[in-house]
């Protein structure tokens, strides 16, 4: 049986306790076996403005995840052209680790929108899709296609904007934030105006 691995991609600036209580539910469900943080460096339906590198999201997801070993942090899209759409991501993946079966996993909120996505018939019928739960958005799941599954996870509703903009009006905010990665924000100075 080929391992079972989680996409879970964003822009993660920075990655959050939402992100991360979701991530692993996901992956002490039965569904896969790891999951690898997928750190878009231009994601198609987003500004870059406010973005910080590529390198310093890529060390907080690093800084989030150490200890636990069925999460891996992966800079797999920095090599890949501009903006990243999800599906060159997975057929570079699948190219370069044929020993895995890779599962992508999007928000009941990105499957709303799915259709705007490019090649979204060809990642449906190439990959399998796990959908979670996104406050605002419901999902009819007696009519999904196949390869798309549904996982009834919690929910925590926050975002890395609300987080950035409550950090900028100088708010404490680390419990929103892995310990760790509340320190690198604050030792750097990230989204503040200083
Ligand atoms: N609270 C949350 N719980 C679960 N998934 C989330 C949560 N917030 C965002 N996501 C999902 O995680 C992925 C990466 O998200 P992203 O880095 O864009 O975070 P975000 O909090 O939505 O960021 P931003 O506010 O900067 O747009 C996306 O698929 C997004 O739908
Ligand atoms: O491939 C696409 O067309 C596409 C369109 C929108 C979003 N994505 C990817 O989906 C991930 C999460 O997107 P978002 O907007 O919820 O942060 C992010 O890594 C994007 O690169 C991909």
């Amino acid at each position: 049986m080929k391992k079972k691995i989680a996409i879970f991609s964003g822009s993660f600036n920075p990655i959050h306790i939402g992100h991360l209580a979701l991530a692993n539910y996901i992956c002490e469900s039965n569904w896969i076996d790891e999951l690898w943080f997928m750190v878009t460096p231009h994601n198609p339906l987003k500004e870059v403005r406010d973005l910080e590198s590529n390198t310093l999201r890529l060390d907080m997801v690093q800084l989030a995840i150490q200890g636990y070993p069925k999460f891996k942090a992966s800079d797999f899209e920095f090599a890949l052209p501009q903006p990243s759409y999800t599906i060159n991501t997975l057929d570079a993946l699948k190219e370069k680790y044929p020993e895995y079966e890779f599962y992508l996993l999007i928000g009941a909120d990105n499957w709303d929108l799915f259709d705007k996505w490019k090649d979204a018939d060809k990642l449906i019928s190439k990959y399998n899709l796990l959908i979670y739960p996104r406050v605002g958005h419901t999902i009819n799941k007696e009519n999904l296609p196949e390869h798309v599954y549904y996982i009834d996870s919690p929910v925590i509703e926050v975002s890395s904007t609300f987080i950035r903009e409550n950090i900028e009006k100088g708010k404490d905010f680390r419990y929103f934030l892995h310990p760790n990665v509340y320190s690198f924000i604050k030792d750097k100075k990230l989204y503040t105006n200083e």
